[in-house]
C-alpha cells in the first residue's frame, strides 16, 4: 500500500500565530501571537507568548526563516477532534435507513451490511472511504467498531496507520443474534479470533493503532463470552468498548437476559469489563446510581447525539454525567449518526442540550465551549490517552488542525468588527472540511493526502 501520509524528513517544526485549545479549568482559550515548536518524534517542546521567540531560537536552534507564520485572523490552530465511537463498517450505509428505531434498525440495515465484510475487497474500499472521510474532516483520532471479521477488522488498522490516523480498533464480538442468523459467531470463535486480532495487530508494530475488546452490546453476548472477554482484557491492560442504555426497549431485553443483575452497568462491572480504559456509547438511560458505579470504576461515556435523535433513541443528559465527574467524549456514531463530522457531532450535542434546557426550565445547559472540550480534550480523556493528546499542553503529541476561515467556497463569510472568538464559534457552528486547510497527527502532516 503507498503511504498516504506527506513524506517529509522531520526535523523541528515551528508555528507561530493564534492557538485555541481547551484546559481543565478553561473550556476554551484563544491564545493569540504565540509560538509552538515540535520535535522530530512529534512532541509539543514548546508553547509560549512570541515575546520569547528570541529566547526559543536560541535553546532550540531555529532561524526566523523556519517559523510557518500564520495568517492573523484568517488562520489558527485547534487540537484534532477525537471520536470516540463509530461504527467504520456502517460507513456505505451512512445518510440512510433512518426510519427506524434501534434494534428493528439493526435487523434490518445494519447486521445485513456488517456481514458483506468477509469480503476483503468490499472491506478495503468502504474503510479506505471512512478513514479519508473522517481524517479530512479532522478526526485525528477514532474509536473504532469494525465487524466480527478478523481479517477484514486488520485491514481497517493497516488503513488506518497508512493514513497516519491514530486509532483504537475493535473487532465485534456477539454470539447471539435471534433477529439475523448469518451475522454472528460461535462464543469460543468469538474469543479466539479476538485474540487473534490482538495478537496480529501487536506484530505490525503500528506505532498509534491499538486494539480495543469489542462485545457489540449485551443483548448480543452471552454471559460465558462477557466473561471470556472481561477477563482477556484484564490479563491484558486492554481497552474495552460497548454500548450501554441506549434505548427503552434494549434496556427491557438486557433486564430479561441478565435478570440476577441489578442493573445494565452491573451486567457490564460483573464481567470484568467496567475499567478505566472503557468507553460505553450512549448511556441515555443510566440512573445516577450507575453513573456513580463509571465515576468509581474511571469508566467512560460516549456521547452520539446524531445517532440518539435520529433514531429516536432519547436524549443524554450531559450535565448530569458531568456532575458525578464520569469522562466523557462525542462519538458520532456513524451510521446511526448520518454524519461522520465531529464538528456536526458537536452541533447535535449543542442542540441536545438546548432542547433539554426548553423541557426543564432552570436546567443548566452546556456552553458551546464546553462541549468544544469534550470534543477535544474531554475525548482524549474518555480514550485514556490524555496524557497524549487533547490539547497543546507540552509534552503532548502535536494532532491539530490548521483551520482557515477565509478559503474559497467557505460555507460562511467573515464581516467587519467580529473577534477571534467569534471567528472561532462560526467555525466549529458553520465551518467544513473546506476550512480544515491541514491535520497533523503526532507532528505528521497527514491531510492533504499525498497523491499516489
Ligand atoms: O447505535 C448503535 N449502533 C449499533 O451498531 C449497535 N449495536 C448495538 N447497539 C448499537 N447501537
Ligand atoms: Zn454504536
Amino acid at each position: 500500500m503507498a503511504s498516504k501520509q506527506g513524506s517529509q524528513e522531520r526535523s523541528l517544526q515551528v508555528f507561530r500565530g493564534t492557538f485555541v485549545h481547551s484546559t481543565q479549568v478553561s473550556p476554551v482559550q484563544i491564545l493569540n501571537d504565540h509560538i509552538l515548536g515540535v520535535d522530530k518524534n512529534g512532541k509539543i517542546v514548546f508553547f509560549e507568548a512570541s515575546d520569547k521567540e528570541e529566547k526559543l531560537s536560541e535553546t532550540w536552534h531555529f532561524n526566523k526563516k523556519d517559523i510557518r507564520v500564520l495568517q492573523p485572523m484568517k488562520e489558527f490552530f485547534i487540537p484534532g477532534l477525537v471520536d470516540t465511537h463509530i461504527h467504520a463498517s456502517q460507513y456505505s450505509n451512512i445518510g440512510t435507513g433512518l426510519d427506524l428505531t434501534l434494534l428493528p434498525w439493526l435487523t434490518k440495515y445494519t447486521f445485513p451490511v456488517e456481514a458483506k465484510y468477509k469480503d476483503l475487497k468490499f472491506a478495503e474500499d468502504i474503510y479506505t472511504k471512512v478513514v479519508e472521510r473522517t481524517l479530512k474532516n479532522g478526526t485525528t483520532t477514532a474509536c473504532y467498531f469494525a465487524t466480527i471479521h478478523t481479517d477484514a477488522s486488520l485491514k481497517l488498522c493497516d488503513i488506518v496507520d497508512n493514513y497516519g490516523q491514530r486509532a483504537l480498533v475493535g473487532k465485534v464480538c456477539m454470539d447471539i443474534n435471534d433477529t439475523f442468523h448469518k451475522y454472528k459467531e460461535e462464543t469460543s470463535h468469538s474469543l479466539e479470533e479476538t485474540q487473534r486480532f490482538v495478537t496480529e495487530l501487536a506484530k505490525r508494530k503500528y506505532p498509534r493503532v491499538k486494539p480495543i475488546v469489542t462485545p457489540r452490546f449485551a443483548a448480543s453476548c452471552s454471559s460465558e463470552l462477557l466473561k471470556q472477554l472481561g477477563l482477556f482484557a484484564k490479563h491484558n491492560n486492554l481497552h474495552i468498548q460497548s454500548h450501554i442504555s441506549e434505548t427503552r426497549p434494549e434496556l427491557e431485553i438486557t433486564k430479561r437476559l441478565f435478570e440476577k443483575y441489578e442493573n445494565y452497568t452491573d451486567v457490564y462491572y460483573q464481567h470484568n469489563l467496567l475499567t478505566d480504559k472503557t468507553v460505553m456509547a450512549h448511556g441515555v438511560y443510566l440512573s445516577d446510581e450507575e453513573l456513580k458505579v463509571f465515576h468509581r470504576e474511571g469508566a467512560a461515556i460516549s456521547h452520539c447525539p446524531n445517532s440518539n435523535i435520529s433514531l429516536c433513541s432519547g436524549l443524554l443528559d450531559m450535565r448530569n454525567v458531568l456532575k458525578h465527574q464520569v469522562k466523557v467524549g462525542l462519538g458520532t456514531d456513524v451510521s446511526g449518526g448520518y454524519s461522520a463530522s465531529m464538528l456536526d457531532a458537536i452541533r447535535r450535542a449543542i442542540d441536545t442540550t438546548k432542547i433539554l434546557s426548553v423541557q426543564s426550565p432552570g436546567y443548566e445547559k452546556l456552553s458551546y465551549k464546553e462541549i468544544f472540550r469534550i470534543a477535544t480534550l474531554g475525548g482524549s480523556q474518555a480514550l485514556g490517552l490524555d496524557k497524549l493528546i487533547g490539547n497543546f499542553e507540552v509534552g503532548k503529541e502535536f494532532d491539530a488542525l490548521l483551520i482557515n476561515v477565509d478559503v474559497p467556497n467557505s460555507a460562511f463569510e467573515m464581516f467587519p468588527g467580529e473577534t477571534n472568538e467569534d471567528i472561532f464559534q462560526k467555525f466549529l457552528l458553520l465551518g467544513d472540511d473546506r476550512n480544515i486547510e491541514e491535520v497533523y497527527v503526532a507532528g505528521k502532516q497527514v491531510v492533504p493526502f499525498l497523491e499516489s
